[in-house]
Order: structure tokens, then C-alpha cells, then sequence
């Protein structure tokens, strides 16, 4: 397994979301507070704020039927589908592919008056987890994938101008798990339910208003995810099952 110069922050992040993020709110004992509720959706939050600036992690639990983990984290880390569900992006570039499962990218987001265009560049990664722990929800896990996202450095980000740069590290984390096969169906993506962890902190780099940014992102968070986990759904339904 060859590595790239990213190899040693990518695995301490992972095995660090392995043993917080994937946690649910509330057994961690931290202060999660729950900001939104849409179907299975919960969305949890807490207020940090770094040098004057809102960082308010964020939280998502989520389950959704009839796909797979490995569906859910491919379609999420998958450059060429990026726009298919990725409604705040304008560019989006890939700067550099590590290895055949970690890409470099550069991304500007559409800009939010009154503040200043964001753009991001980061690492993305997606990878299998061996030994899957429990699910969020408690269910024995089949399987356990993984993207992981996070801010680096890059020669040629060439960015766009007048963009502040905003900071990211981003968890998704996607359990399928069996149900039994009590409805006589055949079909195994009938019987298969993905547990999903979202978890992001996003840094926008610049001063942007709080009274603003809170809610926004917030309502952002909350479309993102349901955009994203139909366009899965919608993508997979006649598809033979990918573990
Ligand atoms: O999960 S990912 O890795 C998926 C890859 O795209 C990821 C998600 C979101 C961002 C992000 C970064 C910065 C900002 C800026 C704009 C002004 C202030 C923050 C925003 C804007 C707000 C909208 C947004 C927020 C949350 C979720 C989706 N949208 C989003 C980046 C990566």
C-alpha cells in the first residue's frame, strides 16, 4: 500500500473521528445541542467561536433505506458527481490524486451577500473500515465507510479571485446494516438500511455576521443532506446492491 505525503494526518484523522465523531451526541458528554430535526434527520450543534470568528461544529445523524455505506461514501466522494448534488459550488477543481482513494481539491463557493466569496482546498479520502463498531443507532454494522475531508496546502490551488479562504474538516461516515427479510421481497436492497455520521466544522476565514452565518448554515447543513441522500437513493434504486 503505497503512501503520499498526506498519508500520516489522514489516518490520525480517521481513527480520531473513528473514536469521537461516530459517537452519538450525548454519550460523549459533550455539550450537542439538538438545531434541527427533518424525518430521521437529527442535526446537532455546538457554539465554538476561534479568534472572533463562528466555527460551530455540526453533527448529523441520519439513516436511509435501500443503499449502502460504500453507495452513500462513493457518491459523496466521487469528483465527477460532485455537481450532480452539490448545490453551493461554482469552481471545483482536482488539483492532485494521491492514490486511487485520495484526491486534492479546489472548490469556490457561490458567493452570500453581504460577505466576501469562500473557497476551499482540501484533502478527500474514502476508505473501508475493518472491525465496523456498532452503529450510531446501536445496530450490528455489516460494513463501515469512510470520507474524510480535510483542509491542506497546495502549490497550484490558483484560486479565484477574491475569495476568502474558508477551512474544513468534514466526516462522513456510513454503516449499512441488515434488516430481516420479513417482507417475503427477494430484492436484497430491501433489506438494507444505511446509519449515516456527518460530522463538519467549517472555519469561513473571514468575518462574516453571526447573526447571519448561524442560521445560514444551519438551513445549508439541513439541505445539503437531504439533497445529497435522495440523489443517492435516486441514483442507486435500480442498481444491482455495492457492498
Ligand atoms: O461536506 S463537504 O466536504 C462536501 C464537498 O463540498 C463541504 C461542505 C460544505 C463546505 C462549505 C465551506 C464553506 C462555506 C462557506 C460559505 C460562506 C460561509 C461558509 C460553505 C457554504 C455555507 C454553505 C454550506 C454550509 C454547510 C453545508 C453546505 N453548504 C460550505 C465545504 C465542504
Amino acid at each position: 500500500l503505497t503512501s503520499h505525503r498526506f498519508s500520516q494526518e489522514l489516518s490520525k484523522r480517521v481513527q480520531d473521528h473513528l473514536l469521537e465523531s461516530i459517537q452519538p451526541p450525548g454519550v460523549d458528554g459533550d455539550k450537542w445541542q439538538l438545531c434541527a430535526e427533518e424525518g430521521k434527520m437529527k442535526m446537532y450543534t455546538r457554539e465554538l467561536i476561534r479568534d472572533g470568528i463562528i466555527c460551530d461544529p455540526l453533527k448529523a445523524i441520519h439513516k436511509i433505506e435501500k443503499v449502502t455505506a460504500r453507495e452513500v461514501c462513493h457518491n459523496f466522494w466521487l469528483s465527477d458527481v460532485r455537481k450532480e448534488w452539490e448545490g453551493s459550488v461554482e469552481e471545483f477543481r482536482v488539483l492532485e490524486k494521491l492514490d486511487d482513494s485520495t484526491v486534492i481539491i479546489y472548490q469556490s463557493h457561490k458567493r452570500i451577500w453581504p460577505s466576501a466569496p469562500r473557497d476551499c482546498l482540501y484533502l478527500s479520502s474514502i476508505l473501508k473500515i475493518d472491525n465496523p463498531p456498532p452503529t450510531a443507532n446501536g445496530h450490528e454494522a455489516h460494513d463501515t465507510w469512510m470520507v474524510c475531508n480535510f483542509s491542506v496546502d497546495h502549490a497550484e490551488a490558483n484560486p479565484v479571485p477574491g475569495c476568502v479562504r474558508a477551512t474544513i474538516e468534514v466526516a462522513l461516515i456510513c454503516q449499512t446494516y441488515i434488516t430481516s427479510p420479513d417482507d417475503r421481497s427477494d430484492a436484497i436492497r430491501d433489506h438494507i438500511t444505511c446509519d449515516i455520521v456527518y460530522v463538519a466544522s467549517i472555519n469561513p476565514g473571514g468575518l462574516a455576521p453571526a447573526s447571519f452565518l448561524r442560521p445560514f448554515q444551519k438551513r445549508e447543513y439541513a439541505k445539503f443532506l437531504r439533497t445529497f441522500t435522495t440523489y443517492v437513493q435516486d441514483k442507486t434504486k435500480d442498481k444491482d446492491v455495492s457492498f
